[in-house]
């Protein structure tokens, strides 16, 4: 059995950060231990919220006490999602440390969580800088929407090329995969929902259908799509395979969401379809 500690944001109500990860990761096997950034009622985009965020010493001390009942060795991946507030980005560093010096086989997987003007998706002040400055040269991983790509990168990236000349700027700053879960406006084909993984060994395109919400679009999708990706990896899936399985199980809770008619993420209900999804939309070797 492998081991992530996912530190992200938790909603009591609905699906977004750990509550959009944790439950999809377990049912792919892995054991995950969610440390919480934030708790919150619910997640930012209805605009309003109740809750804290967590003091930022939590998470040293969290990772200390499970050192200290001799198990944090047995971490094999530590994901980070929702930060709560700039500071918590040191602690998870050294968590991040303080695990690879106990475990030299663990990865760090940084989906970089960020403010989405359009979108109302609220993050803390300096939360960006930091993924930008610290967190991204530390990453093994790192999966930026467009948005991310981006501000970790100063590149205005308007089109598909730019996206690819952002993504190679990130492999030469430390991350060894750049997974874009949404490629969105700089996408091939505006129909399709679109994503990209560039690794040592090249780079991959995929592509699945754009579902029409009413309203508003599902939150949660970036945390799903980065959890069930690590998932796969620790489940000793191909690169290829990896994506192909996330992308088609991002997918199928997008449909059945969509046919419900909610604006939550339909996980509970999608189970068995994030296990074996229905889906068999395959990935393009581009580069
Ligand atoms: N297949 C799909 N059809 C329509 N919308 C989708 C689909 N998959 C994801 N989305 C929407 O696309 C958006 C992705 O958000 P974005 O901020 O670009 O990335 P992320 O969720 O990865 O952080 C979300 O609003 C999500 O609801
Ligand atoms: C509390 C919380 N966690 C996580 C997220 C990230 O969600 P997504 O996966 O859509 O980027 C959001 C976005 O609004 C949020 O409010
Ligand atoms: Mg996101």
């Amino acid at each position: 059995m492998k081991n992530v500690l996912s530190i992200q944001s938790h909603v009591v109500y609905g699906y977004a950060g750990n509550k959009a990860a944790v439950f999809p990761m377990q049912l792919l096997g892995i054991d995950t231990w969610a440390l919480n950034t934030v708790q919150f009622s619910n997640h930012t985009q209805y605009g309003k919220w109740k809750g804290m965020v967590i003091p930022k010493e939590q998470i040293g001390e969290i990772a200390q006490g499970i050192a200290e009942i001799d198990a944090l060795h047995e971490c094999d991946a530590v994901l980070s999602g929702y930060i709560g507030a700039a500071e918590q980005g040191a602690e998870i560093l050294a968590v991040v440390a303080k695990i690879k010096a106990l475990n030299p086989n663990a990865i760090y997987f940084c989906d970089p969580v960020m403010g989405h003007p359009d979108k109302g998706c609220i993050v803390a002040p300096g939360v960006a800088e930091f993924l930008r400055d610290e967190a991204m040269a530390q990453a093994d991983i790192i999966a930026p929407n467009l948005v991310e790509l981006r501000e970790l990168t100063g590149l205005p990236v308007e089109n598909f090329e730019q996206a690819i000349e952002a993504i190679n700027v990130i492999l030469s700053k430390g991350p060894k995969r750049v997974l874009v879960k949404h490629l969105s406006r700089v996408g091939k084909d505006l129909s399709q929902f679109e994503m990209v993984l560039a690794n040592q060994d090249g780079i991959y395109h995929i592509s699945r259908p754009l579902h029409e919400f009413v309203g508003r679009d599902p939150v949660g999708v970036g945390d799903l799509t980065s959890g069930l990706f690590l998932a796969n990896l620790l489940n000793g899936k191909s690169d290829l395979d990896a994506f192909e399985h996330t992308a088609n199980a991002v997918n199928d809770v997008m449909s059945i969401t969509q046919q419900s008619g909610k604006y939550e993420l339909q996980i509970i209900k999608a189970r068995n379809l994030i296990v074996n999804p229905e889906s068999r939309y395959q990935a393009v070797k581009i580069g």
